[in-house]
């Protein structure tokens, strides 16, 4: 994680007026990829470690002791293009300055209630505890985490009110993601790895723009949370950027699903083989085949039936290929 995170947002071709937030190099919020962010040696995308990890000055100053945290390796894990949450720090005051100032990162993650309605904005504040976050935030992105209890409709301007770059929001809590996306406000979702597949699937369809992973975080929570956005990412976030760089990671997003649903796809089509009668080339059926390009030609109206053709038959000869090459000790009624 070498490059620094930005603040200053972009355009995005993801829905008109909307920004993004690079949080390091080749990594953003707001792009066609949905990056995951998560502690330190998880493999993530971005990197985001609690505040309490980020200087053993700031513990010795609050608390007077190290006792109790585990310091190992702590001072070496921000910098640029790390993100400090903040959101837990118990008084909210010297320790957030501290903590974010010592910290070098480009990213602070704030709570809305240090944002709220009667408060300043994390940004621009000069009463304390939020002067110190926003002495902190002025070089650095913020990144506001709004509570469930936000009322939809509220995204936006809240984010406003804090001069935040982004949001986090409940991977579940569908009507912030909603608002977010539908007023052009980059949004993470927060991810309990209790459950992270279907809650990385959920905010990704809901509209996620990054994926969080909060809890006690693994390699393969990771994974698994990437792959949940490699999957679905391409089918919501349908975008052609304009530029060369930019629309190869869009179609290597669009490829990564491709290869996906063609794996299934020769999975199911190697089963009817030994299903059918007469399986393989010999059992090869015209009229399904036919019906299969018709009823695509309806979603892809820009490839047209006559040229999905030639498609469909190289993806039905290259399952019918892998099946008859297949000795998986079943042998299919071809091969007697
Ligand atoms: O539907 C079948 O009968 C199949 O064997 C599957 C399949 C396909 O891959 O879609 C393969 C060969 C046939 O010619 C038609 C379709």
């Amino acid at each position: 994680m070498t490059a620094p995170a930005s603040r200053a947002t972009e355009p995005s071709p993801h829905g008109r007026g909307k920004a993004r937030l690079v949080l390091a190099d080749g990594v953003t919020v707001g792009g066609p990829r949905v990056p995951i962010v998560a502690p330190p040696g998880t493999g993530a995308d971005a990197v985001y470690v609690d505040a309490a990890y980020v200087d053993p000055a700031y513990v010795d100053a609050a608390t007077g002791s190290t006792a109790g945290i585990d310091m190992d390796g702590a001072t070496n894990v921000t910098g640029p293009g790390v993100l400090v949450d903040l959101t837990a720090e118990p008084d909210g005051g010297s320790a957030r300055y501290t903590a974010a100032s010592h910290s070098g990162a480009s990213v602070v993650v704030v709570a809305d209630d240090a944002a709220g309605p009667d408060r300043e904005p994390a940004r621009e504040s000069v009463d304390a505890p939020q002067r110190h976050t926003a002495a902190a935030a002025r070089d650095a992105a913020v990144v506001l985490r709004l509570r469930r209890d936000s009322a939809p409709g509220d995204v936006a301007e809240a984010a406003r009110r804090a001069g935040a770059d982004a949001v986090l929001v409940d991977a579940d809590d569908l009507p912030a993601l909603e608002q977010a996306r539908r007023h052009g406000v980059p949004v993470l979702a927060d991810v309990d790895t209790a459950s992270v597949a279907a809650q990385a699937a959920v905010a990704v369809v809901g509209g996620a723009d990054g994926l969080w992973l909060s809890g006690p975080v693994t390699a393969g929570d990771v994974g698994q949370a990437r792959e949940a956005a490699t999957r679905l990412a391409p089918l919501v976030r349908q975008a052609v950027p304009d530029s060369v760089p930019g629309c190869r990671e869009a179609l290597d997003g669009v490829d990564a699903a491709l290869a996906t649903l063609l794996e299934h796809r020769v999975a199911l089509a190697g089963r009817i083989q030994q299903l059918k009668p007469v399986g393989g080339y010999a059992g090869r059926d015209a009229d399904r085949e036919a019906a299969i390009v018709r009823a695509m030609a309806g979603r892809a109206p820009s490839l047209g039936a006559a040229r999905l053709a030639g498609i469909v038959d190289a993806v039905i000869a290259a399952g019918l290929d892998v099946a008859e090459a297949r000795d998986d000790g079943t042998p299919p009624v071809w091969r007697g």
